[in-house]
């Protein structure tokens, strides 16, 4: 390439540059200080001697010249080192300012030889002078070569001179100097274009070299803040499981003292260091393989979880790396565990007493019912429900009845095998799965053992407690095949009991089924039968044995249904009780009641029954003001017999309905005395007027001693605190004898009448003849 491409080429490269590494080669023209003055004081030597030798004006003035631009150029390269922001962002200008000194130095210095080698005719002056022009321009051409343009000027202001001036001698040799020094010009100049190649290539690759250690130092950091502030713990070990690289949360989280923790440390030592466990409950153990080596199969397949000394529950991680070394990441699981098994916890047991709860119990009989068919064993499920629970709940408060679940719980869980399921289902309502049932007597055995634990007292709050159990039965696989089907069955032996009268198992037998789709058809009749007019009321009459005058008649409820004929209230009552319905039922009979009552002598009242779930509406004492209202009827007329199981779960609310009752001054009478719990404290508590003595002491008056003795014991106490006795379910004369002779009050049986239509009623009563004469 000749000289004019390559200096064309160096100038259009030079244009690309990137500005840091022009600043580079700006900043390299005024550097090594030192060269700068070393090159002004031997170029001011070199002019005063010429100054001193030649007695030449223009010679002297020249060296003058090469003397003063030399010392300016170093006070400006002073000038340039105590200005170091200014240098560095404005170097273009620092260029020009070297550029100026630089051209005006290298002419001075061209000058003063061209002076020299024509005017001057001393040999020392021709030899030095020359010779340091080329010095220079030698020197120039290396060490100004990152700026071409200005090496090149300074090489041919400083050598153009000298030629000229030589070939101008008209001397021979000293013309074949000027050509030497024309071709050492030329030189120069191509080494100076050869020079700022490399100088430029150089600085081009160091810069490139700074950046990618830039780079290199960035991620690095940035590596390092990653590593840091991750919540894992993380440890690189190479292809021979040494440690490379880790970061302090695997310090941590390991429990390895950090002094242990360093780099080439191998993953078998830290592993032993950390007295790690693999965690049985995740993994599959081989007792034969020793901790590290299983530990590190079961990392090959992705995670192990390993337990620590203090109890802290570790998740490993393992990723192989492209070299064959592992990236292993480490992870605090413990509190995790501890969420998880509380959540498990919550999600299978029951809050309250720890047992299993529904859902769990569901999946333990589908368990169960697959291990039936398996082993062709059978298992029974016992559906239990506490006996009266409501009642403790309602007068002991809720702590108290949440003590005693948790109580019954306990004792649940001590007559159940381990290997039989408790569960609470809900409320009061328990069940146990019994296996390896074979016959019906197991389950019998078992139910009875429950029974007669829950008999014995429980102690609550100091006080002992009593509660009764019922229990349906339903063995597996003989009743159901599936968990649903086998928990309806329970259950449906569960209603068998408790309309039993409670206090009792039963075992699934298929009748109940035909007793319960029969008691379901006449819930959805009952539905429309208030709408459809299928109720009417039946009135029974309550007589004074003295007189044989009715004193008051008991409304009694009756369904004609348009298929079935007239329905007894003891089949429908209940069903209207569980689904509600008793409510607008019993407004219908207050309403009829006490609108029949207003066609009766004044001084014969009506007595309405009232359902214990009556009670718990607080619409009650609005609904018996608006019958009496819309009657007419006065409410001394109207009598509401209620049942010892309403006082018996007294709440505020019945304790409140009760008093707003007497207050309208209605009479309230005691129902089926004798038959509960007779407690004398809710006769003084709640003053009823009326005390009924159940029929069956009536029936039985004839057979045992035992009933007229009670009888006796109850009018007896009924007398002292001013209750009226009125006896139930006399039947025959000599039982009416029998009552006479004791006192009693008034009675009410078929002896006298069976309940009637309202006309009967109506007629029984204007002919009060018919009654007296059978009371004679
Ligand atoms: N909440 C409501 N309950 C009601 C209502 N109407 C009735 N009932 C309750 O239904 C139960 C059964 O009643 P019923 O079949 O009408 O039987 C009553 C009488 O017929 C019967 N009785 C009367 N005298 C005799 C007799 O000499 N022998 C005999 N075997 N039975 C007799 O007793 C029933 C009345 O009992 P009681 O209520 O205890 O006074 C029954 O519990 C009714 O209370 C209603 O409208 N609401």
């Amino acid at each position: 390439m000749g000289l004019y491409s390559k200096l064309a080429a160096a100038l259009a490269d030079d244009a690309r540059l990137a500005r840091d590494i022009k600043r580079s080669l700006v900043d390299g023209l005024y550097q090594p200080f030192a060269s700068l003055v070393v090159g002004a004081v031997s170029g001011a030597i070199v002019a005063t001697a010429a100054a001193f030798w030649s007695n030449d004006l223009a010679i002297s003035l020249a060296a003058g010249a090469v003397t003063i631009i030399g010392l300016a150029r170093v006070l400006l390269a002073w000038i340039y080192f105590n200005r170091e922001t200014e240098r560095s962002d404005r170097y273009e200008r620092w260029e020009t300012y070297f550029s100026i000194g630089a051209y005006a130095f290298a002419a001075s210095l061209g000058v003063l030889s061209f002076l020299i080698t024509t005017r001057s005719s001393n040999l020392a002056l021709q030899v030095i002078t020359p010779t340091f022009t080329i010095g220079y321009a030698a020197g120039i051409s290396g060490r100004n070569a990152g700026r071409p343009l200005l090496a090149i000027g300074q090489v041919l202001l400083s050598a153009m001179p000298l030629s000229a001036g030589l070939l101008a001698s008209g001397d021979g040799e000293r013309a074949s100097l000027g050509i030497l020094s024309l071709l050492f010009a030329y030189g120069m100049i191509d080494i100076t274009l050869s020079t700022r190649e490399i100088i430029v290539s150089a600085l081009v690759t160091t810069r490139e070299k700074e950046a990618l250690a830039e780079q290199f130092r960035a991620q690095a950091n940035l590596f390092d803040i990653a590593l840091r502030n991750m919540s894992h713990g993380l440890c690189m070990f190479d292809v021979e499981g040494k440690l490379q690289v880790w970061n302090e949360q695997f310090v941590r989280i390991s429990g390895i003292s950090p002094n242990l923790v360093h780099a080439d440390a191998s993953a078998k030592s830290l592993f032993e260091i950390s007295n790690a466990v693999i965690d049985a409950t995740v993994c599959r153990r081989n007792p034969a393989e020793a901790e590290f080596t299983e530990a590190t199969n079961a990392l090959k397949s992705g995670n192990l979880i390993v337990k620590l000394p203090d109890d802290r529950i570790v998740s490993l991680m393992q990723r192989q790396t492209a070299e064959k070394g592992s990236v292993i990441i480490f992870e605090d699981i413990t509190e995790r565990r501890h969420s998880e098994a509380r959540i498990q916890q919550m999600a299978c047991y029951d809050d309250l007493t720890g047992l299993l709860n529904r859902s769990s119990f569901r999946s333990k009989v589908t368990e169960s019912l697959k291990s039936s068919s398996r082993e062709a064993s059978g298992f029974a499920v016992h559906l239990l429900d506490l006996d009266h629970f409501k009642v403790i709940n309602d007068t002991m408060g809720h702590p108290a009845g949440d003590r005693l679940l948790q109580l019954v719980a306990d004792r649940l869980r001590a007559v159940s095998q381990a290997s039989q399921t408790v569960a609470r289902l809900g409320g009061d309502e328990f069940v146990i799965i019994q296996h390896s049932v074979t016959c019906p007597a197991d389950a019998v055995e078992l139910a009875q053992h429950i029974l007669q634990e829950l008999e014995r007292p429980f102690e609550i709050d100091g006080m002992p407690v009593t509660v009764g159990a019922s229990i349906g039965i339903a063995l597996a696989p003989d009743h159901a095949d599936d968990e649903d089907k086998l928990l309806k069955r329970a259950d449906i032996a569960l209603y068998a009991v408790k309309a039993d009268g409670r206090s009792g198992f039963r075992i699934f037998q298929h009748e109940m089924e035909l007793a319960t789709r029969a008691r379901h058809a006449v819930e959805s009749d009952l539905r429309g039968a208030l709408a459809n007019g299928e109720f009417e009321l039946h009135y029974q009459p309550i007589v004074d044995p003295a007189t044989g005058n009715a004193v008051s008649c008991e409304a009694l409820l009756r369904w004609k249904h348009p298929v079935a004929g007239y329905i007894p209230p003891s089949e429908f009552i209940p069903v209207a009780e569980d689904t509600g319905l008793i409510l607008q039922l019993g407004e219908w009979v207050l309403h009829e009641a006490c609108q029949e009552a207003r066609h009766w002598p004044q001084d014969v009242s009506v007595a309405v029954n009232l359902s214990p779930r009556q009670f718990s509406e607080p619409q009650l004492a609005f609904q018996v003001v608006r019958a009496l209202e819309r009657s007419g009827l006065p409410p001394q007329r109207l009598e509401l017999e209620i049942t010892e199981s309403v006082t018996l779960g007294a709440t505020q609310k019945v304790v409140e309905t009760i008093s707003n009752l007497r207050r309208l001054g209605v009479r309230l009478s005691l129902d089926d005395f004798g038959t509960g719990y007779s407690s004398l404290s809710y006769l003084r508590k709640y003053a009823f007027d009326k005390l009924k003595i159940d029929r069956s002491f009536v029936t039985d008056l004839s057979k045992t001693a035992e009933s007229i003795a009670i009888i006796r014991a109850i009018i007896g106490m009924g007398r002292s605190i001013g209750m009226v006795i009125v006896v139930e379910g006399v039947e025959t004369e000599a039982q009416l004898a029998t009552l006479r002779e004791e006192g009693c009050d008034l009675v009410q049986g078929y002896y006298f009448s069976r309940p009637v239509p309202s006309q009967g009623i109506r007629a029984m009563l204007a002919a009060p003849g018919t009654l007296s004469k059978l009371a004679s």
